[in-house]
């Protein structure tokens, strides 16, 4: 591949799975390790993938997390979109909220998940998933740390 194609930014959906309480305040979110065989293999993300052709971010999202998660979600809610420049790539990732999903959760690609708040008690995390802490923690009003290490 040329220099020039590798830095075409790759489209990535990445679902933000948020548990919220009867009163709609949000709480935990989910985080996944990244698989053995991939880039980055065995860092902390939220769960997602590349969008395949002719795919919409929230279609791509539900596909991702059925593969992968084995669950069906709901609404995906656009909230932030980034730009990350990694040696491997260069991606534009779509970060999306998601309150409601059907099933059981199984680790397809023998990940690991967490449900965390802050600061996240896991490492390493994916440095394009650094941000999305920083987003919440303005949010919530998080003074402190966002994660350790
Ligand atoms: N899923 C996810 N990917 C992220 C996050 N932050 C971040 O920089 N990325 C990057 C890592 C990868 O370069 C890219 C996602 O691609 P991937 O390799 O996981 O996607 P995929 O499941 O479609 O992989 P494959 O089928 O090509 O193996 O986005 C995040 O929070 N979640």
């Amino acid at each position: 591949m040329s220099e020039q194609e590798e830095r075409v930014p790759v489209d990535v959906a990445v679902g933000v799975l948020v548990q919220r309480d009867a009163a709609g305040a949000e709480g935990q979110f989910l985080l996944t390790s990244r698989p053995e065989g991939k880039v980055y293999a065995g860092y902390w993300e939220f769960p997602g993938g590349k969008l395949e052709a002719g795919e919409t971010v929230e279609q791509a999202l539900r596909r991702e997390l059925h593969e992968e998660l084995g669950i069906t979600i709901g609404a995906a809610h656009p909230w932030k979109v980034e730009m990350m420049d990694y040696p491997h790539a260069r991606v534009r990732l779509h970060f999306c909220k998601v309150y409601e999903w059907q099933g059981e959760f199984e680790m397809r690609e023998q990940q690991a998940m967490a449900w965390q708040t802050l600061p996240v008690q896991l490492q390493p995390v994916l440095p394009g998933t650094i941000p999305v802490l920083q987003w919440f923690a303005a949010e919530r009003a998080h003074s402190g740390i966002t994660h350790v290490g």
